[in-house]
């Protein structure tokens, strides 16, 4: 593996806080969306208070200490060190369409304002084909100009994502995010892509964030583009290393963390030397409650880049959303298992 700046605890790397200097000051919120997304109606997330300001850890429920390990060094970057220094002033989002009915594509648009380019979910599961295309064709109609983008999250094999994404390329793609599981299928559905002359480039997320090797889809050659998240990537220096080291166009996009994270991608987007497609960080307008005030959601099609560190939270939004003592004791063991997997070199 190439080298990648390294993870707090590591022999190199910068200081690991203990657990109580972690948890000093944490503040455990659940936030509720507008529609499900990611199959759920609530995102549950630990605010950290670290001497540099605010930071967030919020690895989704499922993941086990390896992977939020890596969300945890995200969190130590934003709260004690600070994030490196901008190169540009706002960055440009896609509004994200979940996997809605085509009826109800307008309204999820309008909570966006003014937008270039949308991404799309699709491959929803229990959903159809049909049901992704009526999805698009309401998106392409209603912005005809748009860079569209669709995200399938690996849910085709690579049969029907040749088929999909004939069909959807009908509409223009900008590109196809993840349409199938890991990284041989996504090299095998370049090929197949390109013998049929259908004009899809292909993202990779989840062969990025998941994959022991963040690099290991580039270096296959499997995708034209890679998606980059500062919390499952580690933090906004090593997820722009990644991106260089890559050579490919990058888009950054969001854990889908609240505003304390988002200013994070938005860090990371006005850190990078080059930024040639639109990020997918427009997600605070998908919930309900934000802690932030103002949230740090888009406006005109673009966010402000943070500067070096997170935007505090409005204390009474953060009363608003404060989850209950139990869901704190599961973020303070969430947090000291991530942290002794980093301690552990
Ligand atoms: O990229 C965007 O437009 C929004 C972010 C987004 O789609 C995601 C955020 C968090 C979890 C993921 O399931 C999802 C993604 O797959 O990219
Ligand atoms: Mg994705």
């Amino acid at each position: 593996m190439a080298t990648l700046p390294s993870l707090p605890g590591a022999p190199d790397g910068p200081p690991l806080p203990s657990v109580d200097e972690l948890l000093a000051g944490a503040v455990a919120v659940e936030l509720p969306m507008r529609v499900r997304f990611r199959g759920t109606q609530l995102r549950r997330a630990l605010l950290l208070r670290g001497p540099h300001g605010w930071a967030e850890f919020s690895p989704f429920p499922e993941y086990g200490p390896d992977e939020a390990s890596r969300w945890l060094a995200a969190a130590i970057e934003a709260g004690w060190q600070g994030w490196p220094e901008p190169v540009r002033d706002t960055v440009p989002v896609n509004a994200t369409v979940p996997a809605v009915a085509a009826a109800d594509v307008p309204a999820v648009l309008a909570r966006y304002g003014e937008v270039s380019a949308v991404k799309v979910k699709v491959a929803e599961p229990g959903q159809s084909v049909e049901d992704d295309l009526a999805r698009v064709a309401a998106v392409r109609a209603a912005l005809p100009e748009a860079a569209l983008r669709v995200d399938a999250n690996a849910g085709w094999d690579v049969p029907t994502a040749t088929t999909a994404l004939a069909r959807l390329a009908e509409h223009g793609l900008e590109y196809a995010e993840q349409p199938v599981p890991g990284i041989a299928p996504m090299a095998r559905l370049r090929g197949a892509l390109a013998a049929a002359d259908i004009p899809v480039r292909l993202a990779a997320d989840e062969a990025v964030r998941k994959e022991t090797d963040p690099l290991a889809v580039a270096a296959s050659g499997a995708a034209d583009l890679i998606v980059v998240k500062v919390q499952p990537l580690g933090g906004v220096r090593r997820a722009a290393a990644i991106v260089l080291e890559s050579g490919l166009d990058a888009v950054v996009s969001s854990a889908l963390d609240t505003s304390v994270g988002i200013a994070g991608g938005a860090a990371l987007a006005a850190h990078l030397p080059a930024l040639p497609h639109a990020c997918g960080l427009g997600t605070a307008a998908l919930f309900e409650a934000d802690v932030c005030d103002p949230s740090w959601r888009p406006h005109h099609g673009v966010l402000p880049a943070p500067g070096r560190r997170a935007p505090a939270p409005e204390p009474t939004r953060l009363d608003r959303v404060r989850a209950d003592e139990a869901q704190a004791r599961w973020w303070a063991q969430r947090v000291s298992a991530a942290r002794a997997v980093l301690a552990g070199g």
